[in-house]
């Protein structure tokens, strides 16, 4: 069973109703033929008043009133159970791109991400929302009016199911194409989307290194490509509209031809009936014709949904949480790592047989050459990434058991490029902390956080627009901003990937002060690269190729392990520590 397909068992009871809704409208379809065929018949063949015949007039603008309400709740049962659809599936995939670890998050084009996420699921809406609706109706009309056509005069019945298997027989042939091409299509925007995105991202990279000509050109073929693959859908959409329309015209004609020759030379069939099978027979085609095009969106919407499930069914590394809340307590938590290990791909670098206890408002330093595997080593303790071997403990239980919400709730961290959302500064700085905060408590964070006097300078203040809603924000600038939310999440545990580049005095003199600030309260767990954080550390971890070389104080380290001599040697230019 196809993935469309077993979404529609979900929603059994609005496709009872719209068979319902279908027989109904079959019924009002063949009064009102029934009704003006009667009307015309008794005024211009028997010599009939209006007045006499008001009775069928009235009931034909009853009949009419009735079918677009039925018609009209059909179309509304069709877009809302198209609106559920893709309420579910956004979430869906919302869920999976958030519940995905760093790496997976970092793979693949973001914008090929943002495409399945808006366009493929948008595509997807005219399954449902036309195609199904109009499935069932043409399942059930046109067998109502065949039923009409064969009790009335049984030629008529005889071409009408003669000619109608035409209409689905090309439907098929056209809509396998379609599916097909719309498959293609998709890929394409997708592709072309991802490229768009990674173009905007990398504007400044492209143009110094002067990829931006090249960039453009791969852009433009990847467009062209997009546009052919969406003309070739036309084409197809064109030509199977023609042909239908000509197909239901053709038979309507023959059924026409036939009752007049009936009526006319042979006197077999009276001008009621003839009127009243003539009303009939474009309804019965036009409900087939009608499938035919929704046929068409349909297998586009297929092509859409296999990417969309194909994503989902994608395998994934996922984050593990348990049910276990992690309260707010005075103290915080105390995190042992037992043997803890961590691997991107099998047989190339790896973090091994960690072990290290990090007691409640410790402050710890992780040092290490680059690549030494720090910041692999803050992912795993943050539960950004999951754990391949050993164990990490939070107080009594393992860090997999508690809940997603509550450890979050408890932690901050702070990378080496925090985000700055589209929104103002407050805003930004409020975004950290689940509860509401007043403009005075944000301040005070600021203040703390030593980024109030930058803020005070902005004509709008904390008012000001930042992210992609406004201005940007200096490296330091934002390491501070990140602060501000610390100071006013109040985390219990706090994981700083401090800045490699070089930041002025003055800066680091803050970020340093801050950060001494936060860890009369909570643990915090810095990858140091400065000295001035590395020797105030309580305890140190040094890591060489994934490995826990060593671990200790400063002076500690510095006296036993020749490799951390030498690093921090070099660190500072070849002054003597000791
Ligand atoms: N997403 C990834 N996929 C595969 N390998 C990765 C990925 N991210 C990092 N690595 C590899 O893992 C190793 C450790 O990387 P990590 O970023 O933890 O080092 P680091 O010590 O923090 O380095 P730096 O000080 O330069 O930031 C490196 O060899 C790196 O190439």
């Amino acid at each position: 069973m196809d993935g469309l397909r077993s979404i529609l068992l979900n929603h059994k009871k609005r496709i009872i109703f719209l068979c319902i809704l279908a027989v109904i409208t079959a019924v009002t379809v063949v009064l009102q033929a029934y009704f003006l065929s009667a009307a015309v018949d008794h005024i211009f063949v028997q010599g009939q008043t209006f007045s006499e015949i008001s009775w069928m007039l009235a009931g034909l603008a009853i009949i009419l009133l009735l079918r677009t309400t039925f018609t009209y709740t059909g179309r509304r049962t069709g877009i809302a159970m198209a609106a559920d659809v893709k309420a579910v599936y956004r979430k869906s995939l919302l869920d999976k791109f958030a519940g995905e670890s760093v790496l997976q998050a970092g793979q693949g084009q973001s914008g090929g991400k943002i495409s399945i996420l808006l366009d493929a699921v948008d595509e997807m809406d005219s399954y449902f929302s036309e195609y199904i609706p109009q499935l069932i109706q043409a399942s059930i009309i046109p067998v109502v009016i065949l039923t009409i056509a064969f009790t009335q005069h049984i030629h008529t019945g005889l071409i009408m199911i003669i000619t109608a298997p035409f209409i689905p027989l090309f439907m098929i042939i056209i809509g396998m194409q379609t599916k097909n091409k719309s498959e293609e299509q998709q890929e394409k925007l997708t592709a072309f989307s991802g490229q768009f995105l990674d173009a905007l991202q990398g504007l400044t990279t492209l143009k110094l290194y002067r990829r931006s000509r090249a960039q453009e050109k791969a852009m433009e073929t990847s467009s062209l490509s997009f546009r052919d693959a969406t003309m070739e859908i036309l084409k197809i959409a064109f030509t199977s509209s023609f042909m239908l329309e000509l197909i239901s015209m053709l038979s309507i004609g023959i059924v026409a031809l036939e009752l007049a020759i009936q009526m006319i030379i042979y006197e077999q069939v009276s001008f009621f009936t003839a009127f009243f099978l003539l009303m009939l027979a474009p309804e019965y085609y036009a409900t087939l014709k009608e499938l035919g095009s929704t046929f068409h969106s349909g297998q586009s919407s297929k092509g859409a949904a296999a990417k969309v499930i194909n994503e989902l069914a994608e395998e994934t590394d996922p984050l593990h949480w348990g049910n276990v809340e992690l309260s707010a307590g005075a103290v915080p938590p105390s995190i042992q790592l037992q043997q803890a290990g961590y691997h991107y791909e099998e047989g190339l670098f790896s973090l091994k047989n960690i072990n290290a206890t990090f007691p409640p408002r410790g402050n710890i330093a992780i040092v290490g050459r680059s690549g030494s595997g720090k910041s692999t080593l803050l992912h795993l303790i943050a539960g950004l990434l999951p754990l391949r071997e050993g164990n990490i403990m939070v107080n009594d239980h393992s860090l997999a058991a508690y809940s997603k919400n509550s450890w979050f709730s408890q932690l901050n961290y702070i990378s080496q490029h925090p985000y700055l959302f589209s929104g103002t500064i407050a805003e930004n700085i409020a975004i950290g902390s689940s509860q509401d905060h007043t403009r005075g408590e944000i301040e005070r964070a600021a203040e703390q956080a030593g980024i109030a006097g930058v803020i005070n300078q902005l004509e709008q203040g904390y008012d000001t627009p930042v992210g992609e809603a406004g201005r940007g924000l200096s490296g330091g600038e934002m390491q501070r901003l990140a602060l501000a939310r610390a100071f006013l999440k109040k985390p219990s545990i706090i994981l700083f990937d401090e800045p490699t580049t070089g930041l002025d005095l003055y800066t680091e003199r803050i970020l340093y002060a801050s950060i001494r600030q936060l860890a009369q309260q909570a643990t915090v767990i810095t990858v140091a690269h400065r000295l001035y954080t590395i020797k105030d550390a309580d305890t140190i971890l040094f890591l060489e190729h994934g490995r826990l070389l060593a671990a200790g104080t400063h002076s500690e380290l510095l006296r036993d392990v020749p490799e951390y001599r030498e690093m921090v040697f070099v660190h500072d230019g070849g002054k003597n520590h000791e």
